[in-house]
């Protein structure tokens, strides 16, 4: 049986007059390997917004695990499990990959306030990022620093950095973004091996990313999700083609 961990209920974003989010019931499954698609201004990134808690709805609920979670801080729904990937940072540059990873984790543990204390002294989260770094196979870069990293390899630092948080749904927003396409398909080939006790909500405007990771994928057009079907649905569907598709081939 299959058992949602998160899902916006009626969910609407209003800016003034403007609706971004309108009236949307999003399903995500446990173990979901589910991919949000839609033009330009479609909405996606406000709908991520209102599922981490950076944007509050103006109407309708977001539940995580079947907890409303709508009113919670950011930090509330990641200490909870819903974690999203963010960019590296100057602080992060600065870092190599392992100690990167290793703050992240020790913040997660609640070390990370703990600035005086040496990294080496936290063996606990020294270990869990190296063990998070030979999962996405780079325990090569290690020692590196993250900046001197090709981008593509920073793009998985990233996803390091939200592993060490514990996610259960990992919310990955164009994680493919400015990367060559000879770097992505690495990339994806790390995401889509990722354990299925993570649940995956991807965005990507790269059309044969997302139909080759996604085994579901929700359509949002100007606010509204138009449907949610499997890739083969979503790719024959008229309404699809025209709205995006076509767009995106044109
Ligand atoms: N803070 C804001 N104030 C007013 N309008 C906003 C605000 N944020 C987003 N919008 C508008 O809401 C609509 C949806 O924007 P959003 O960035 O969520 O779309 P998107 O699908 O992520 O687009 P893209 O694929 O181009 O990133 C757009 O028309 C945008 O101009």
């Amino acid at each position: 049986m299959s058992t949602p961990v998160l899902q916006t209920h009626e969910l609407v974003c209003r800016f003034g007059g403007f609706v971004a989010t309108d009236h949307v019931n999003l399903c995500v499954q446990a173990g979901a390997r589910h991919a949000l698609i839609g033009p330009n201004g479609a909405g996606k990134t406000t709908l991520i917004n209102l599922l981490t808690g950076y944007l509050t709805p103006t109407e309708g609920r977001v539940t995580l695990l079947g907890e409303d979670v709508s009113a919670m801080a950011q930090w509330a729904r990641c200490r909870r499990g819903l974690v999203r990937t963010f960019q590296i940072n100057q602080l992060f540059g600065d870092m190599t990959v392992l100690e990167s990873v290793a703050l992240s984790a020790a913040e997660r543990q609640g070390l990370g306030g703990r600035w005086w204390k040496p990294l080496a002294a936290r063996g606990e989260a020294l270990d869990e990022a190296a063990a998070i770094l030979q999962r996405l196979g780079l325990l090569a870069d290690a020692y590196e620093l993250t900046r001197n990293l090709a981008y593509g390899r920073q793009r998985l630092i990233e996803i390091a950095l939200a592993l060490a948080q514990r996610p259960k749904v990992l919310l990955l927003d164009e994680p493919a973004a400015g990367v060559p396409t000879s770097e992505s398909r690495e990339l994806f080939e790390v995401i889509a091996q990722l354990p299925r006790e993570v649940t995956i909500l991807l965005i990507e405007h790269d059309m044969d990313l997302v139909f080759r990771f996604a085994e579901r994928i929700s359509v949002l057009v100007s606010g509204a999700l138009l449907l949610e079907d499997t890739p083969e649905v979503i790719a024959n569907h008229p309404r699809v083609r025209e709205v995006y598709l076509g767009e995106a081939h044109a």
